[in-house]
């Protein structure tokens, strides 16, 4: 054998049992009481699991594995570089939620972090609490019932563009477009189409380097993702400064959008919200947005597609919403507060495909959850499907049943597409309205049939069927 390759076989191996034994030793010996578990290969540790059960079409394996193995309430991995406890079921959903800021704090990996600055580092820490603390306000239910008839408008240009009129189409990118442009209109008042495809350029880069490999070289995706941030940030400023003045000149109204609203709020000592801050807010929202409610609107189709008798009873309620309105009347709020087995429809697709898997935190303090010891700076991750599919929390759990969702619904901390505690999506309440809006829209015009009956679903990071859900449209 060539010595050289004889050297590189031989030292490379015994080198990394050294380093694993030494990495697996320094992390037992400072700690003997830590969850059970694999912590992988030093470094990398089970990232490649994780990230690769989802593509295979399996999110949920990973943590199945898991639960049986070692525990189903905790156990330890190691991802994304970092030692990681992930907790389990309903029990450590609402250990975690509840401990916001007293055991653990938000934290999100190292990639997000370099693409999202958070607000630290471009205005003052101060200010990015007092915008975080009044975010709910400018998205609660009162605050978001004047936008109805606009994201109804929207709902109605986006589909006579789009969908009227073909025969087949990929649903994946078309609810892309009409969440985008909701939120354009919604959040910062630009409905021109053009201009909506034009800011929509760079969210699809900054998309696509969100979890990718964190190499910031000239070309990775990386790169591209953080430039692309950058240059939505400056075209935020622009738009922001250009807003002062009109507002100032009367030329725009306290209640055209978020931004205005942004704009206009004051804390309780009666000052503005700082203009960057602002800018990163609605980067925020624009992100968070987006892409999650347009899988979600994309599963919806999928499963009514797969389930006549699910599409006709959300077909009777929305049309005979429909048949109570006017010729061109705008949906309400009202119209909204009656779709309730829509929503509860809508429940049912976040459970079984939730658009996120779940979010981290990191250790403040050292602490026990289970009886075993989570040390301060360990990260922690909790996980949609510990509990959206498991039997305990949700009987025949892989069986689509809107009925879980009536009466008082499902346990507490069992259904948490959105999360729970004061981290819990601000979102929420605007998702629901985009998501109904857009039910009433889709069905009030077509039947559909899907054209790839097995379409594999990928996790990437959000769920997607793997061609993005063609479809043969059925006007009624
Ligand atoms: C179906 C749609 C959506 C789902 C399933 C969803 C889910 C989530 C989840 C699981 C989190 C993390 C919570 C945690 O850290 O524990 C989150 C955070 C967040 N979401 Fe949503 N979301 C959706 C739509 C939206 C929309 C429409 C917006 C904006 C209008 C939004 C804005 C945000 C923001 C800004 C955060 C970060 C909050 C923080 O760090 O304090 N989301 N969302």
């Amino acid at each position: 054998m060539d010595p050289i390759l004889l050297f590189y076989a031989t030292f490379f191996p015994l080198l990394s049992l050294a380093f694993l034994i030494f990495y697996k030793k320094s992390n037992y010996a400072s700690n003997p009481n830590l969850p059970p578990g694999r912590m992988g290969l030093p470094y990398i540790g089970e990232s490649i699991e994780y990230l690769l059960t989802g593509r295979r079409g399996h999110p949920e394996k990973f943590l199945k594995d898991r639960m049986a193995k070692y525990s189903s309430q905790v156990f330890k991995t190691s991802i994304f570089g970092e030692p990681m406890a992930v907790v389990c079921g309903a029990v450590g959903n609402k250990f975690l939620f509840s401990n916001e800021n007293k055991l653990v704090t938000s934290w999100w990996p190292d990639s997000v972090n370099k693409i999202f600055p958070s607000s630290t580092q471009t205005s003052s820490k101060e200010e990015s609490i007092k915008m975080r603390k009044m975010l709910p306000n400018f998205l609660k239910p009162e605050a978001l019932q004047r936008y109805i008839g606009m994201m109804d408008m929207i709902a109605q240009r986006h589909f006579e563009a789009s969908w009227e009129g073909k025969q087949e189409i990929t649903v994946f990118p078309l609810a892309k477009r009409y969440t985008f442009w909701v939120a354009c209109k919604v959040f910062l008042s630009i409905e021109d189409p053009v201009h909506v495809s034009k800011f929509a350029d760079p969210f699809n880069a900054l998309a696509a380097g969100i979890i990718a490999v964190p190499i910031d070289l000239p070309g990775t995706p990386f790169r591209r993702a953080i430039n692309a941030a950058e240059t939505i940030r400056k075209e935020l400023m622009a738009i922001i400064k250009q807003r002062k003045m009109d507002l100032a000149e009367n030329k725009a109204t306290p209640n055209q959008d978020i931004l205005s609203h942004m704009l206009l709020a004051t804390d309780e000592k009666g000052q503005y919200l700082n203009e960057l801050n602002i800018a990163d807010r609605i980067l925020g929202l624009l992100i968070g947005g987006h892409d999650t409610a347009s899988a979600t609107v994309t599963f919806i189709v999928k499963y009514l597609a797969e389930l006549p008798n699910i599409y006709n009873e959300v077909y009777k309620e929305q049309m005979e919403i429909a048949r109570s309105k006017k010729e061109g009347e705008m949906l309400n709020w009202e119209d909204i507060q009656k779709m309730k087995y829509s929503w509860n429809v809508a429940c049912e697709v976040m459970r079984l495909a939730p658009p996120l898997q779940g979010a981290f935190r990191e250790a403040i303090t050292d602490f026990t959850f289970a009886g075993f010891s989570i040390p301060k700076g360990w990260k922690l991750h909790w996980n949609v499907n510990s509990t959206h599919k498991n039997p305990e929390c949700f009987p025949e759990p892989e069986k689509f049943e809107p009925a879980r969702f009536e009466g008082s619904g499902p346990a507490p901390y069992t259904f948490v597409p959105f999360g729970g505690g004061p981290r819990m999506c601000p979102g929420k309440e605007y998702a629901r309205l985009e998501i109904l809006v857009f039910m009433h829209n889709v069905i009030k015009r077509f039947n559909w049939e899907k054209l790839i009956p097995d379409e594999m679903i990928i996790v990437d990071p959000l769920p997607m069927p793997a061609k993005g859900l063609p479809v043969r449209l059925l006007p009624h």
